[in-house]
């Protein structure tokens, strides 16, 4: 069987100077990749565009040997996105959020279900109104979110920036059990000893030859 993801000879521009140009990768399930690559490399563009929400000016992304082309809306169904920014409903509870994505997600998820991917996160609560939440908490929350319709690929912008040590050992556990039971995670992050305790291996991207000594000096 071929790769889980494939992005074939990538090329995105939005003006003149391309941000991406000739990007290739492949990765399979169960593995975690880290994104690495100075501020403004690229790395949200093609996490974008791996998530079908940008399109790029040349080349081709396939999950399971499809190409995106006229298949981006039944592969979106594979896709899990957690973007840089959060997105909540402030004013409703943690429980009423995940009800909430649920019905826009194509799968029924009851609310036991629900609450038990909020515990696996240790986020247990359920009634509390996101604008309580700690930042921390919200990325987890905008985490359990991605998840509830069981993605076999996700994708995570910066997940763990602004947050508390014992929630970034507990998001990292949880993601090493997700990869464990086969998903693949692409996951940016500047934190480089995350990136070295959490991935399995790296990806540089953009231009700066300093990250990508950082990644061979060890
Ligand atoms: N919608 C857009 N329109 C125009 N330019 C954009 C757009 N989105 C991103 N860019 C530009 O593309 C380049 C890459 O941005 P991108 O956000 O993908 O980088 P990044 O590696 O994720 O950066 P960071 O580490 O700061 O999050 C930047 O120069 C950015 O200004």
């Amino acid at each position: 069987m071929g790769h889980l993801l494939k992005v074939d000879a990538l090329y995105k521009s939005y003006g003149k100077e391309p941000v991406l140009e000739d990007f290739n990768m492949q990765a399979d399930r169960g593995e975690i990749i880290g994104l690495v690559g100075e501020n403004g490399a690229g790395k949200s563009t093609l996490l974008r565009i791996i998530a079908t929400l940008n399109r790029p000016t040349d080349g081709e992304v396939y999950i399971d040997e499809q190409s995106y082309g006229k298949n981006y809306k039944k592969l979106r169904r594979k896709i899990g996105y957690v973007p840089q920014e959060i997105e909540l409903w402030e004013e409703l509870s943690v429980i009423e959020n995940m009800r909430f994505f649920e019905k826009l997600s194509h799968e029924n998820r009851s609310v036991p279900e629900l609450k038990n991917l909020l515990s696996e996160l240790h986020l247990e609560k359920y009634d509390t109104k996101v604008s309580r939440l700690s930042g921390g908490m919200k990325r987890k929350l905008n985490l359990a979110i991605s998840l509830i319709h069981e993605p076999e690929l996700l994708l995570l912008d910066e997940p763990t920036s602004g947050i508390d040590l014992k929630s970034r050992i507990e998001i990292g556990k949880f993601l090493k059990g997700l990869a464990g039971k086969g998903a693949l995670i692409i996951y940016t992050s500047h934190d480089m000893t995350e990136i070295r305790e959490l991935c399995d291996r790296t990806i540089f991207i953009g231009k700066d030859p300093f990250y990508k000594n950082i990644l061979t000096d060890g």
